[in-house]
């Protein structure tokens, strides 16, 4: 970590639609190579938030930077990698015809594209079915290869939306690994979960509830603050209990 120097800056954002208020004046920073878990119940606006950061969506109030550009901007598609909790893929084509099609939009080409296709589909256990068509995938298998997706270009900042819904614990802990591995590397990671185990892996975490922010600390941080002894029993403190 490198503590004063934020790869992304949430300054008083809020996000509504229409006249129902979704967000509300969040406030927070993420320093480069945090992993950062967003924590709430459902409906709680973490995938609004998200959207934010990725440029996807705008603030009705407030501003976003991410490495100090402020968001949306287009040329940050470089920068990031996004993995939506609802995959977008194109399930008529093979994995490879997908891998390829959003390699061409990260500017990847020739050996780089192949080398970083094939380390993208090993890491998610998916060499095998590389020429298979995404229609023939499984829901766990779609959600391997979104991950893969968004680690192609090898971004300085993954926005990850329930990364590792629908993928068994096995590869869920080797998908930790490699996630841990680009954090030492420099990567900063945001990830929204639903799964204390993924959550106690976070370096910090922000709990989130009615689009309010309720804290933002590292695991410990909220047990004691919390005087609770797991992370699922700090988000009950925090309303998860209310979803
Ligand atoms: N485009 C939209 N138009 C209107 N309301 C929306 C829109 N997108 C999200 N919302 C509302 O915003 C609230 C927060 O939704 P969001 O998807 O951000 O929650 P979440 O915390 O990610 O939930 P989950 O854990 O179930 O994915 C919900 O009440 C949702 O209905």
């Amino acid at each position: 970590m490198n503590p004063g120097n934020p790869v992304i800056s949430i300054r008083n954002v809020g996000r509504a639609f229409g006249n129902k208020q979704v967000l509300e004046n969040i406030s927070l920073e993420v320093e480069q190579a945090e992993t950062f878990g967003i924590l709430g119940p459902s409906g709680s606006g973490k995938t609004t938030l998200v959207k934010l950061l990725t440029g996807i969506d705008e603030t009705t109030s407030g501003e976003v930077f991410v490495l100090g550009v402020k968001m949306p901007k287009l040329a940050m598609l470089q920068q990031i990698g996004y993995m939506a909790q609802s995959d977008a893929l194109y399930t008529e084509l093979s994995a490879k015809e997908n891998l390829e099609f959003f390699a061409a939009l990260y500017g990847l080409k020739g050996e780089q594209r192949s080398r970083r296709i094939k380390a993208v589909m090993e890491l998610v256990n998916l060499e095998e079915h590389l020429r298979k068509r995404v229609d023939q995938y499984s829901g766990g298998m779609k959600r391997r290869l979104s991950l893969a997706i968004a680690l192609l270009h090898e971004p300085p900042v993954l926005i990850l939306d329930e990364p590792t819904v629908g993928i068994d614990p096995v590869l869920r802990l080797s998908i930790w690994k490699e996630l841990k591995a680009l954090n030492r590397k420099g990567t900063t990671i945001v990830l929204t979960t639903h799964v204390m185990d993924e959550a106690e892996k976070c370096d910090r975490l922000a709990m989130i509830r009615d689009g309010k922010l309720l804290a933002v600390d590292t695991p410990t941080g909220l047990l004691q603050a919390t005087s609770t002894d797991s992370i699922e029993e700090a988000f009950l403190y925090y309303g998860g209990v209310r979803s």
